[in-house]
């Protein structure tokens, strides 16, 4: 396929400065496979951003949780896609399921998000993903075909963009989708893109898996055709996300 693969850690809302060192060490210590092999990314809160950027060592990139949706002013509370490309931080997560819920953050607004943070020069990881209750009722591709629509309508190039479906049912539970769940997913989004915005972007378009992905499950899910990576929560707060990583191999 040649998509170059893909791993992120989604900090989230964790981490006090002594537990973030530990972090940083276990990162710097760990021997992970070369830049040819993974591409790897980081995603601290804000307020850890500047010191784990200046400690890390140069194989793990940085990205931020989140950006603001438009130039920065008055938005109090917001960090802009200016701020984070002055830090020298070139991703951004947007639209996350946790977002989504608990920010309000429609379809639309996190197109409009990912098209302001792609014309401002970051690269972003975009996420989709269905609920249980919408994986019950039989709406999974449909649910995941909108949110995706809704980034396709406002942006042009598809260079800087990962796309991360997540289930929203797997987010946190433990409950990780099966590997035929999570392919047929990804085959369906990489079909989407092909009929809906065209092929070359469909096959170049790194579609990442997260939801529960931890150390004894990457490796099948990795073997998945269609899967082109990880974006992974809880367990990159761990020393097992080195095992993550290496799941490239
Ligand atoms: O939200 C997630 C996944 O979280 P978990 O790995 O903890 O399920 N990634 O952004």
């Amino acid at each position: 396929m040649g998509r170059l693969f893909f791993v992120g850690g989604n900090w989230k809302c964790n981490g006090t400065s002594e537990e973030v060192k530990k972090i940083v060490s276990i990162l710097n210590s760990a021997q992970v496979p070369s830049k040819d092999v993974v591409e790897i990314v980081v995603s601290p809160p804000f307020v850890f951003i500047p010191s784990v950027k200046s400690e890390l060592k140069p194989e793990f990139h940085i990205a931020a949780q989140n950006c603001w949706v438009k130039k920065g002013g008055a938005f109090t509370g917001e960090i802009s896609a200016e701020m984070l490309l002055n830090l020298g931080i070139p991703w951004v997560i947007v639209g996350h399921s946790e977002r989504r819920a608990l920010m309000n953050e429609s379809n639309e607004f996190v197109g409009d998000k990912v098209a302001y943070a792609l014309s401002q020069g970051l690269k972003v990881i975009a996420c989709v993903g269905e609920t249980l209750q919408e994986r019950e009722a039989g709406t999974t591709m449909k649910v995941v075909a909108e949110q995706t629509k809704a980034i396709a309508d406002k942006i042009k190039n598809w260079d800087n963009v990962v796309l991360a479906y997540e289930p929203v049912w797997a987010i946190g539970t433990g409950k990780v989708a099966t590997p035929a769940q999570a392919q047929e997913v990804h085959a369906e989004l990489r079909k989407w893109l092909e009929t809906n915005i065209k092929a070359e972007v469909a096959a170049k378009t790194r579609i990442i898996y997260g939801g529960s992905v931890n150390g004894s499950n990457c490796k099948e899910l990795a073997g998945q055709n269609d899967l082109d990576g990880f974006l992974v929560g809880g367990a990159s707060l761990k020393p097992e996300f080195i095992d993550i990583i290496k799941a490239a191999e």
